[in-house]
């Protein structure tokens, strides 16, 4: 193992790189705040303000993820389709199985230039997680409690006010509603037998409303639906803690280009075609199981350097005076600021590690774990 690999898994680097995550987080929220009286004045510069400002925070994750992990990303895709990515509007159709699945869906972003753009459909718990679900609401993130009666009227409203932004934008959509797990796969196969459709292997039952509403709501704004099936390799279970220990893995994202307007209008026909469209998902899956990788010519696209810089940026601002404050408190004597100073640091590490903790699947939700009441815990 190397010095770089052995400092890499050291808690100091792990605690600097998680300060100056929440502080630049914070300014940035702050900066986000300062947005607000823009909004009725100039809405589409506020929106394109955010978008950079986002693009601050949510690209630190990109660089742990390409720069300090190594991880690579290969695409795999048809030509003529790798041509329209990041120049329209897309729904994002994702499996839901690893723990970085965003990290890896945000560096796809960021090297086809969407990342301060991504918008997802997420459960409405985020948008209490500090930096990143503070930052969501400023990027107009559709959030959903995952109960439909409640969630219908908000989420149609947060999707119509899609329909006029400024700036090329992907929709994420987990269409699974919640990460796999072999106890949720169980139930939601009971739940497919019930209905009469075909099982799945590798996937959840998708849940149809929140595809249909989407596409309902943007056809004439959004262009296309990005199909994407994400696998690792060897097997690999990734977490945020491997990334930020500095593991490096791979990331395989096979993506069909399917244009919108071949997407039935018809509900029941639409939660149909979102049935079929999991059943292939579901054998590209068993594809890769046996020959190690996806159909589909490869390419990966390339690194920009724009992560790495906002990054260095943030470390320099931040870590100089960090050292001259801890400095200063050792330099002072005073017993009391010393044990206030580590109370602190400890304070904020339980913090960063409960975020850390919204990762993970073991600490996940119980939704789809029961299937007549339909329980979100
Ligand atoms: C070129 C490169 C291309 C791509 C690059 C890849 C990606 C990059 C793109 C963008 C990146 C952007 C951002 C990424 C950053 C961060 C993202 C992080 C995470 C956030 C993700 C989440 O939070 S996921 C959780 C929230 N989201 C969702 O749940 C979305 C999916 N859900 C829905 O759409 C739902 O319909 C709903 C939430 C709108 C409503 O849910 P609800 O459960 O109330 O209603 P439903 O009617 O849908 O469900 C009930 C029906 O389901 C049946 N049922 C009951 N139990 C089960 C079960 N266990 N399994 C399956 N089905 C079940 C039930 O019988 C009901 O059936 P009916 O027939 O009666 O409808
Ligand atoms: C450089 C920064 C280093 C430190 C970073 C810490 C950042 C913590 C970021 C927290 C962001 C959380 C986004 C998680 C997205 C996610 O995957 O959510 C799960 C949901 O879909 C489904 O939940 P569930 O029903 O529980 O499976």
């Amino acid at each position: 193992m190397g010095i770089l690999q052995v400092l890499k898994t050291q808690l100091l680097c792990h605690l600097i790189i998680c300060y100056v995550f929440l502080v630049s987080g914070f300014i940035i929220n702050l900066l986000q705040i300062c947005t607000l009286p823009l909004w009725p004045i100039n809405k589409q510069l506020a929106r394109k303000i955010n978008c950079r400002l986002g693009y601050s925070i949510s690209s630190q994750l990109v660089a742990l993820l390409e720069w300090w992990s190594g991880t690579e990303c290969t695409l795999y895709t048809a030509p003529e389709s790798y041509k329209l990515y990041g120049k329209e509007n897309a729904i994002v159709v994702l499996n839901h199985n690893f723990e970085i699945d965003f990290m890896t869906g945000w560096t796809f972003c960021e090297r086809f230039g969407v990342l301060g753009s991504s918008k997802v459909l997420a459960k409405k718990e985020l948008s209490f997680v500090p930096v990143i679900g503070w930052m969501w609401y400023f990027l107009e993130i559709v959030f959903c409690k995952r109960q439909w009666e409640e969630d219908r009227k908000t989420v149609v409203q947060s999707l119509r006010n899609l329909r006029d932004y400024p700036e090329n934008f992907w929709f994420l959509l987990h269409c699974e509603g919640t990460r796999f797990t072999e106890k949720k796969h169980k139930i939601s196969m009971e739940v497919a037998e019930k209905k009469g459709l075909p099982k799945l292997k590798y996937h959840l039952l998708p849940r149809t409303k929140g595809f249909c509403v989407t596409v309902q709501n943007l056809r004439g704004t959004v262009t296309a639906v990005y199909d994407s099936t994400l696998n690792f390799r060897n097997n690999e279970m990734p977490t945020l803690l491997g990334v930020l220990n500095g593991k490096k893995y791979h990331a395989d994202l096979y993506v069909r280009r399917i244009p919108l307007d071949t997407i039935p209008e018809d509900e029941s026909e639409c939660a149909a075609w979102l049935h079929k469209l999991y059943q292939e998902k579901d054998e590209f899956q068993e594809h890769y199981r046996q020959t190690g990788r996806f159909p589909g010519a490869i390419t990966s696209p390339p690194h920009r350097p724009w992560a790495l810089l906002n990054w260095l940026f943030w470390v320099c601002l931040l870590v100089y005076p960090l050292c001259m404050l801890l400095l200063q408190l050792l330099l002072s004597g005073s017993t009391f600021t010393v044990v206030c100073t580590s109370v602190f640091c400890l304070a904020v590490s339980v913090g960063m590690r409960w975020m850390i903790g919204q990762t993970e699947i073991d600490k996940g939700s119980n939704y789809g774990r029961d299937q007549d009441k339909n329980t979100v815990i």
